[in-house]
């Protein structure tokens, strides 16, 4: 009894009830529940302010901030307090990433202020239409809006800067109006260090693409739309969509990939168009086979609108687009005016510095004994695409001295190759394009440009070379040609 009256006891027993209450409250959960109570009773104490942050404009275009707090919350630690997220495999084969589950809420802190986002879906659960919406306490509005905002900008540029996270749009045609653009992560691995490109060029591009992302107050002052066109030009496989690819991540632009044969009309392409945002490389491939063959429901005049910018002057701006051809012979010069294209790019086969850079990235190779030989025939006119030389190095990577014999068995087969095709027609223009589908429809199936890629041509023969090699060192073209 006489314990009873001894504080030290009361003490003893308020730690003891104490500690059991924590260990009680963490183990079941219930401090979650406690503190969310305690949150809705100060919250109680507070008038606050909302602020929507949509998926789409009323325009319905993309939204580019909602991608831009998308991508800095899902950076956040907090994301994983949240009770339901997604798990997803992420880049690397063992990674994980968390994403945020429809209608759930996340906190977080800047400047000593708590705000919290609700990942909201409109409209049900059938909907597509998606929105964040921001909550914090009218008293921190004034002081941390701006800045918070400016601060989610910082970090999710920082973000894309570092995961080189690009993305490649198609649109998938079809019903689904809400759908025009598809989305996959942007993984080309083509760069300007990868393109074989003369350098003097290869220079003056980067410095042109460099000048256009700080000539925002010139095009302004002009009344011109920033944006700028490219056409790119040349043989099959001789690096224009790599090109691209290496545009898009110097500028660290997304890319918007249009597959004219799936735009149903002119008012389709209009709306594809201004779905598209800013900084965006926006592609329109073998522009000249849709021309040409008038395999699109896209008129010529849509064509141009688009190219004009008309139709971009009512969308996002700080656009580059960049139309690919295999020959701009026959195509309307409407389209390759001054303006409407502000830079032509010939993609030439190979010479031999562009063969020194394949050799170098492909098999490590700087220098060569073989090289001289190489040279020559390059000089004597032999000459393959990049595609084609490419190919040769990477099946013969372990042996760089089999690869450059293979390529140098290959530039005298293309010589040949080329020269028996030219006895009926002339197939290759100087610069080796190939000809149009209307001249060359009554030659043989393999120089046809709308049924044959040159490279799977090559492809083929060099199989047949392959097997060939084993049993004799000659390779007999005309046998070859028999199973292309
Ligand atoms: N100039 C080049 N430098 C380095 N690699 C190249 C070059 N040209 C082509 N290649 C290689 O050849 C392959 C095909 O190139 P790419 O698809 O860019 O050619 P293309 O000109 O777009 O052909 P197409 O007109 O058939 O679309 C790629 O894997 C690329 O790496
Ligand atoms: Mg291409």
């Amino acid at each position: 009894m006489k314990i009873l009256c001894n504080p030290l006891f009361f003490l003893f027993l308020g730690v003891c009830l104490l500690f059991l209450f924590r260990v009680f409250f963490i183990r079941t959960g219930l401090i979650y529940v406690t503190k969310r109570c305690w949150r809705r009773v100060v919250d109680c104490f507070h008038v606050h302010q909302f602020y929507r942050v949509p998926e789409f404009n009323e325009n319905m275009q993309e939204n580019r901030l909602y991608c831009k707090v998308s991508d800095y919350l899902h950076s956040l630690a907090s994301l994983e307090d949240s009770d339901f997220t997604n798990l997803f495999t992420g880049k690397k084969p063992n990674d994980i990433v968390l994403r945020l589950d429809p209608n759930q809420v996340i906190d977080d802190d800047f400047l000593g202020a708590k705000v919290s986002w609700i990942n909201e879906k409109i409209g049900g659960d059938k909907s597509h239409l998606r929105s964040f919406v921001l909550k914090m306490r009218k008293t921190d509005k004034r002081r941390i809006l701006r800045p918070y905002l400016q601060h989610i900008h910082t970090i999710s540029d920082e973000l894309k800067q570092r995961n080189g996270d690009l993305k490649l749009y198609m649109n998938p045609g079809g019903e689904d109006h809400n759908e025009r653009w598809r989305s996959v992560s942007f993984t080309h691995p083509s760069t300007f260090e990868t393109i074989a490109m003369e350098s003097d060029l290869k220079n003056k591009l980067i410095s042109d693409l460099e000048s256009f992302l700080k000539a925002k107050q010139y095009y302004h002052r002009l009344g011109r739309v920033w944006k700028r066109n490219y056409l790119l030009y040349g043989p099959s496989g001789t690096g224009k969509s790599s090109f691209v690819s290496a545009m898009a991540k110097f500028l660290n632009y997304d890319v918007y990939d249009i597959d004219l044969s799936r735009v149903v009309d002119d008012s389709d392409m209009k709306l594809l168009l201004l779905k598209t945002t800013t900084k965006s490389v926006i592609v329109i491939e073998d522009l000249d086979r849709f021309l040409i063959k008038k395999s699109t429901a896209v008129s010529l005049s849509g064509i141009l609108n688009f190219m004009d910018g008309i139709l971009n002057s009512c969308c996002a701006e700080e656009r580059i687009l960049v139309f690919t051809m295999n020959c701009k012979d026959n195509i309307d010069p409407a389209i390759l005016r001054p303006g409407r294209i502000d830079v032509h790019i010939h993609f030439p086969l190979c010479d031999f510095a562009a063969f020194k850079t394949l050799a170098s990235n492909y098999l490590g190779v700087k220098d060569h004994k073989l090289f001289p030989q190489v040279e020559e025939m390059f000089l004597n006119g032999a000459t393959l695409s990049p595609a084609e030389i490419g190919e040769l190095m990477i099946a013969n990577r372990n042996s760089p001295s089999r690869a450059l014999k293979s390529v140098i068995t290959a530039l005298q087969t293309g010589v040949e190759w080329r020269r028996s095709a030219s006895f009926g027609r002339r197939l290759l223009d100087g610069s080796g394009t190939r000809v149009s589908p209307e001249e060359s429809d009554n030659n043989s199936a393999i120089f046809s440009a709308e049924n044959v890629d040159t490279t799977k041509d090559f492809r083929k023969l060099y199989g047949l070379l392959r097997l060939k090699n084993k049993k004799s060192q000659s390779f007999d073209l005309s046998s070859g040609q028999k199973y292309l």
